[in-house]
């Protein structure tokens, strides 16, 4: 199991950091699309503040005017429009955050969207540095965070400071002397508010972390489940899931208490404050109401005014702390969205490629997969030919994949020259967008990946020309063998399970086939896979990899006899560099490097009278 340090360190590369404002304000293109709707939001801030403020003036009028006059109508209009202030307020908050919600989800279900389309577009060296756990929590809760914010944070925090400065008026136009006596424990608020906010903030953020931190780990587990099940490893996992959990479990509880102590500390504020204004305004209530101006509705409706002050105050600081969160996880998410995607092909652009026919030129070919790293591929020169199969061999590591990866573009920053031979000139792979590339040259991976979805998806991965079109999806099948089982398992309907659980690892084999057989690249890279299959289905694997061959140009990395056997030419890899170069017999002959690997390995595939049952070139 990784080092629990390891996971801690699990950051976000690249993660911004800026101003709290300059996060939201980078939002904002995302929330443009939905702006109808916050607007509605917003026109409903001054109604709730407005009617706020009102209620209570009501309740004074009622006490000082009506009820002291003894005037049972105007007492009862008075109610009607309390009544009505009630409901305004009540209508105008449903309003709010009915749109405010509406607004928000609309806008996260836009920026998933756009994520997951910009994660695609990632090129390979980014998934080498990134754990996919810490990207579904990227993707995942942190968008959730996110939604809570957009819904209830930015603009309910608007409509409390609405409400407060709202009522702040009103008690200072009624009576300046009782207002500052009420606020006099303002200071105090203040003090106790910032600093249960920072530590809420802090709080918060912890919690983000661990969670994220859990969820990603429960993601690789999962992802490895048969692993774990295999080596008897789950009790372990648990134990690790449950103290990543404590982590986030103390974060929680910290954080409870101190919500918990606000709220109760608010309270007390608030009765102290209530308590205060009583003292100071007695007196004034046993004299002259003309000089004092103090009336007993007065003290009713600042009474009222004080205790609807302190909701807003107290949820201040909650919310506060959403919005932190929520910048913390845009943050992240900005993260995410500020790494370079791989070029595009711009819809209408002339495809350089267009008429080629397979032709390639490797010089003095150069690669490492960083920077400060040693290269993998150290000078490499080689051609094929239209319609050329070359077989590469080599043992593990000596840079098979990676001629492969370079060919698919799939890792950028070569040196020295891979040139493609098209009519209209030599190309250089690295100035063609790869989605182009990809339109010419496949590579069929050693690790076969399915999805969980049927047949049909899994071979025309929704490609709509492919799969509005099952005869050519069965021709495909049909070219690598597989239409036969295909057919048996209920045709291309049939769901292979997920990674093709549902499927033997040669059937699994012969759908990736499919997919390129579907495709009819100019350029196939094949890298054969080396698990053993039965020799029924070897039989069919290899009869799909000769059909797979013929008429187009082919890089195969081989790893069986009859392959390397049917290959116009075999280049043999050595630490990154190609130490022989031609065809089997000849390399054979040779006794060299090639002569020794077909004696450790390709002899005994021939010598069990099945050529080419699945024994791979040896391993180092
Ligand atoms: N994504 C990567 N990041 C860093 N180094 C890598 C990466 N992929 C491969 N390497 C390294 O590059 C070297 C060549 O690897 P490569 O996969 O090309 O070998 P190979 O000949 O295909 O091996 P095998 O037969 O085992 O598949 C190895 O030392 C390997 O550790």
């Amino acid at each position: 199991m990784a080092d629990p340090k390891d996971r801690r360190k699990i950051t976000q590369p690249g993660a911004p950091q800026g101003s709290t404002w300059a996060a939201l304000r980078r939002f904002w293109p995302y929330a443009r699309a939905h702006k109808r709707w916050l607007w509605l939001g917003l026109w409903m801030i001054p109604v709730v503040a407005a009617m706020s403020a009102l209620r209570p003036l009501l309740v004074k009028q009622a006490v000082d005017t009506e009820i002291a006059a003894g005037d049972l109508v105007a007492l009862r209009v008075t109610g009607v429009l309390f009544l009505a202030a009630v409901m305004a307020e009540f209508l105008a908050t449903a309003v709010q955050v009915y749109a405010l919600s509406r607004a928000g989800h609309a806008t996260i279900t836009d920026l998933r969207r756009s994520i997951f389309g910009h994660v695609l577009k990632l090129p390979a060296r980014f998934y080498d540095k990134t754990p996919i756990g810490n990207l579904l929590a990227r993707s995942t809760s942190d968008i959730e965070a996110l939604s809570e914010t957009l819904a209830f944070g930015v603009f309910t925090i608007l409509t409390d400071v609405a409400v407060i400065v709202s009522i702040l008026v009103a008690m200072f136009v009624l009576d300046w002397r009782l207002t500052l006596v009420s606020l006099a424990a303002a200071p105090l608020l203040w003090v106790i508010v910032v600093h249960f906010s920072a530590r809420l903030r802090a709080l918060q953020l912890e919690i983000r972390r661990a969670q994220s931190v859990q969820s990603g780990y429960l993601a690789e587990q999962l992802a490895g489940v048969t692993v774990l099940q295999l080596f008897g490893r789950e009790k372990a996992a648990v134990q690790e899931f449950e103290r990543l959990g404590d982590r986030f479990l103390r974060a929680v509880k910290t954080a409870n208490w101190y919500d918990a102590g606000l709220y109760s500390v608010m309270d007390g504020v608030s009765a102290m404050c209530v308590a205060l204004l009583i003292y100071f305004a007695a007196p004034y209530l046993f004299e002259d109401v003309a000089r004092s101006g103090v009336t007993l509705g007065l003290l009713f409706a600042f009474i009222d005014y004080l205790q609807r002050v302190f909701i807003p105050i107290r949820e201040f600081s909650a919310k506060l702390a959403t919005i932190q969160r929520a910048v913390a996880s845009l943050e992240r998410i900005y993260g995410l969205i500020d790494e370079r995607p791989e070029a595009r092909h711009g819809a209408g652009e002339v495809d350089p490629l267009h008429g080629w026919t397979g032709g390639l030129q490797v010089r003095d070919l150069r690669f490492g997969y960083r920077d400060d790293g040693p290269d993998v591929l150290k000078g490499i020169d080689f051609d094929i030919a239209p319609g050329e199969v070359v077989a590469v061999v080599g043992r593990t590591g000596s840079g098979k994949t990676s001629l492969g990866r370079i060919l698919t573009r799939t890792y950028d920053g070569y040196r020295g020259s891979v040139s493609l031979q098209a009519p209209a000139g030599a190309v250089e792979v690295r100035d063609v967008v790869p989605d182009c590339l990809r339109g010419h040259v496949l590579m069929v991976q050693q690790d076969v990946f399915l999805f969980n979805d049927d047949v049909a998806f899994n071979v025309s991965l929704g490609d709509p020309a492919l799969a509005s079109d099952p005869a050519r999806l069965e021709a495909a099948l049909r070219t690598v063998q597989a239409w036969e089982f295909v057919q048996e398992r209920g045709g291309l309907q049939f769901v292979v399970g997920e990674r093709g659980r549902n499927l033997s690892a040669g059937e699994a084999q012969l759908l990736a086939f499919a997919r390129v057989a579907a495709r009819q690249p100019t350029l196939l890279i094949l890298d054969e896979a080396t698990a053993s299959v039965d020799s029924m289905t070897e039989h069919k694997v290899q009869a799909a990899i000769e059909r797979l061959l013929r008429g187009r140009s082919v890089l195969v990395i081989a790893h069986r006899l009859s392959t390397v056997r049917r290959a116009d030419k075999i280049l043999v890899l050595q630490d990154g560099v190609i130490v022989e170069q031609g065809p089997h017999d000849v390399l054979l002959a040779r006794g060299g490097v090639y002569a020794e690997l077909y004696r450790m390995g390709f002899k005994e595939e021939e010598g069990d009278g099945n050529s080419g049952a699945g024994a791979p070139v040896p391993a180092a």
